[in-house]
């Protein structure tokens, strides 16, 4: 079984109801299993800064796949999910990348993991200790902690509904 992160942000429309549906198609794949959730985020806009706020999470799967099926998987939901890909770095519905899978580094046509802006976004390395603070990263071997410190958009992430005890839907119902 392979240990895997992925993050999930949202920036269109009704946010949470994309990444709840995001989670729920995960889910319904046979060999894959969606372990953990961080709690949502509501995160100011990087990269491109003139669009709306992000909605960000991260989730811990549990999958037989391997990195390159399951971004497959990934990127028929985000199809799915009306994401259109025109501005790099702009407004989607719902973006999956795939951060950490196991302790792997891959460097391929189409995917490079760890996810190569991870350790510069707040937006996803805040999610991520919290899920986790004992993950490393294996292009560098240090603990996710040591990040923290060092992220320079770290007062645009502010907690939008904290991570309920129960299953991983369990965030949504309130
Ligand atoms: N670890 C990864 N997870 C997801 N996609 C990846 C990964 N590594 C490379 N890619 C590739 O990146 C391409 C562009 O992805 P996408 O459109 O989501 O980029 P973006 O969200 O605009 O920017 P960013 O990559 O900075 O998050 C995808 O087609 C995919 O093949
Ligand atoms: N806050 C925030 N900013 C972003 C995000 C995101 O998920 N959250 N995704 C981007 C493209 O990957 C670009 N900028």
């Amino acid at each position: 079984m392979n240990s895997v992160y992925i993050g999930i942000g949202s920036n269109i429309g009704d946010r949470e109801s994309y990444i709840k549906t995001s989670l729920k198609r995960i889910q319904e794949y046979p060999g894959v299993d969606i372990a953990d959730v961080s709690s949502l985020y509501e995160t100011a806009p990087v990269g491109v800064t003139e669009q709306a706020a992000f909605l960000n999470m991260v989730a811990f799967l549990e999958t037989e796949m391997n990195a390159f099926q399951l971004l497959e998987i990934l990127q028929g939901i985000e199809q799915s999910l009306g994401r259109e890909r025109d501005i790099r770095w702009g407004p989607r519905t719902i973006d999956l990348d795939i951060l950490l899978y196991n302790h792997e580094n891959i460097v391929a046509e189409g995917l490079v993991i760890p996810h190569p802006r991870l350790l510069e976004r707040g937006f996803v390395i805040i999610p991520l200790h919290e899920l986790s603070p004992d993950a490393t990263i294996p292009t560098t071997n240090k603990r996710i902690d040591s990040y923290l410190d060092h992220i320079e958009d770290k007062e645009g992430v502010r907690l939008w509904k904290k991570k309920s005890a129960g299953d991983v839907f369990a965030l949504f119902e309130s």
